[in-house]
């Protein structure tokens, strides 16, 4: 009997589906589900940094796009081993004692505190700058010592403890908390007992401080420093974890019915999409993968003699089997890389449509089909006029942290800034700037791996933005002075959640294996432009005069602040 598996991606804006055969990794059938009430902006408020989905968005998702791919490819559902989820973190939310979200409560089904809270919300800075204060000067163990030494606001405590603050109802109905793959897991999963359901041991590893040194999550001591609820709600989390080519249980008879399926599939542990990428991409020793799309995860694996006792500074942590089991997983990233052209596209875009709609000199249907134009075509025009534009010519120079800065060294207060405009600069010189900025932050990361002595061998690229456009890939490629190779799948995460799926099915005998068989081949490769590279290193420096300054400044701001107090 022929086997097959389907991986899950749970991205930023929507969800995509694949079902794959076990025997080659070939797709036999895709769906993609954008969330409905995400895409109308509904519970955001993105001039807070407050980004939140409701549940119903993924659940939503879920149906139709498993649905669709079952039905799509034809295969009987018996033939269905196992379905493995990835989602983006850390988005944690708050659940009641059956695992059910609060949200989806009718007290709690239009209160944002009560939703998932997305690993781009920055409303808990405060929280994050408290955690670090303690884990630093508390006297006992420092927590973030696997976490790069920073504990970022886009991580789970933070985000818990500012919410618990903020909304007491919240606090008081959240029996606990999941990080996103582990609830959607949990939702398919037959296994109900939240005490001993599997949790992911990528999400704890890099973002709730769980480590095996100190028995799982952070002491209750520590946490009571923080909030007693959190020292309460320890009790109600986990201290095992799990990787993800182990079975959480099988699908319930509900989801089975709901998806067409038979209660015979496996559901293999939750982890993230930036891990399971790197599956999907053949990730191999000394080897960074870059997801790059709204934001980015760089992902790298070592064994475990190479790093030893040493903590990589600056990093989103290292966790022993958070990409493949048995080996430590490396994770950095950038808090905004398609999102800075995306900004700059919205802030071009958005002025441009409002007087289109409001204008009486077109009919209706022409201002709508102007206004997809203009929003579809607007990033590609930007970049066909940019590369028109020489290196020699000057253009400003901008930082890449409008989302705040991940790594290396997370800090999301810090903001993006521009220099060196003149009168001459035009839209495509400041679009340029722009693609200097992101490829100039990714050679941050690069250099951090390296200084902390993990070595970079081959970079391979994966996502929206490493397939959509060649012309960032070779200024990256210039900017590293490495090739890149480019993963033809243009759902490599959801390719990485269907491999760790087939193993979990017992179908592989481990995650390499299934990697190398079923994993993505690849489409282009970027060199490194000799004539180029030496100027971009001369960018690099202006860009790092930019960076220090700004950071500098942020910094005297936020003392002139505390010091008038
Ligand atoms: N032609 C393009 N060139 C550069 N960036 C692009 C292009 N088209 C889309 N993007 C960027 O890609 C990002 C989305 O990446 P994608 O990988 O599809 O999504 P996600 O990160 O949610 O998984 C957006 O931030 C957008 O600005
Ligand atoms: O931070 C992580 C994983 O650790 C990602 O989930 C996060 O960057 C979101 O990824 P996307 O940019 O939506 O693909």
């Amino acid at each position: 009997m022929k086997k097959y598996v389907i991986g899950l991606d749970y991205g930023t804006d929507s969800v995509r589906a694949v079902l794959i055969d076990t025997e080659n990794g070939a797709e036999l059938a895709t769906s993609v589900s954008y969330y409905q009430r995400w895409k109308k902006g509904q519970f955001c408020r993105p001039e807070e940094n407050q980004f939140r989905q409701h549940p119903l968005d993924h659940i939503e998702g879920l149906e139709k796009t498993v649905s669709d791919v079952v039905k799509e490819s034809g295969v009987a559902p018996e033939n269905i081993v196992s379905i493995c989820i990835d989602t983006t973190g850390s988005s944690p939310l708050p659940v009641d004692k059956d695992g059910i979200a609060l949200s989806l409560l009718p007290e709690f089904s239009e209160n944002p505190n009560a939703m998932m809270v997305l690993w781009k919300d920055h409303t808990s800075i405060r929280e994050a700058e408290e955690i670090n204060d303690l884990a630093k000067n508390w006297g006992g163990e420092d927590y973030t010592k696997f976490e790069g030494g920073i504990y970022s606001s886009e991580w789970f405590w933070a985000k818990i403890l500012h919410i618990s603050r903020e909304d007491e109802a919240v606090k008081n109905a959240a029996y606990s908390w999941m990080e996103h793959c582990d609830y959607l897991t949990f939702l398919l999963s037959d296994h109900k007992d939240l005490a001993t359901f599997k949790r992911s041991r990528c999400a704890a590893g890099h973002k709730a401080m769980w480590h095996e040194s100190w028995n799982g999550l952070p002491s209750k001591e520590f946490l009571n420093q923080l909030d007693s609820s959190l020292a309460e709600l320890r009790d109600r989390l986990y201290d095992k974890t799990y990787t993800s080519d182990e079975v959480a249980g099988n699908l319930n008879e509900e989801w089975a019915a709901k998806l067409g399926l038979t209660t015979k599939t496996v559901i293999a542990v939750g982890t993230f999409d930036a891990h399971s990428g790197a599956i999907g991409a053949k990730v191999e020793e000394n080897t960074l993968i870059r997801i790059m799309g709204t934001s980015t995860c760089d992902i790298m694996v070592a064994p475990n003699e190479i790093i030893g006792d040493r903590t990589v500074k600056g990093i989103c942590g290292q966790v022993d089997g958070s990409v493949i089991p048995g080996l430590m997983g490396l994770e950095a990233g950038q808090s905004a890389f398609g999102d800075v052209l995306a900004w700059y596209k919205n802030l071009l875009t958005e002025p441009t449509i409002n007087i289109l709609m409001n204008s009486d000199a077109i009919d209706d249907d022409q201002k709508q089909l102007l206004k997809e134009e203009i929003e579809n075509s607007m990033i590609r025009h930007l970049t066909l006029e940019a590369e028109k534009i020489p290196l020699s010519e000057t253009v400003p120079i901008a930082l890449d942290w409008i989302n705040g800065r991940r790594t290396p060294d997370a800090n999301q207060e810090l903001k993006m800034a521009i220099s060196s405009l003149s009168l001459g600069t035009k839209a495509p010189h400041i679009f340029k700037a722009l693609v200097n900025a992101i490829c100039f932050g990714a050679r941050k990361i690069v250099d951090r791996f390296e200084d902390e002595g993990i070595k970079i061998h081959k970079v391979i690229g994966i996502g929206g933005v490493a397939r959509k456009s060649p012309f960032i890939m070779q200024t990256l490629a210039n900017v590293l002075n490495m090739p890149i190779v480019v993963a033809a799948s243009d759902q490599a995460p959801a390719l990485g959640a269907a491999i760790y799926a087939a193993v979990a099915a017992g179908i592989y005998p481990n995650v390499q294996e299934a990697s190398q068989k079923m994993g993505s081949d690849f489409e282009a490769e970027y060199f490194p432009q000799k004539e180029h590279v030496e100027q971009y290193e001369e960018l690099m420096q202006h860009y790092q005069i930019l960076a220090d300054f700004t950071e500098n400044n942020i910094k005297s701001k936020k003392k002139l602040t505390v010091d008038s107090l």
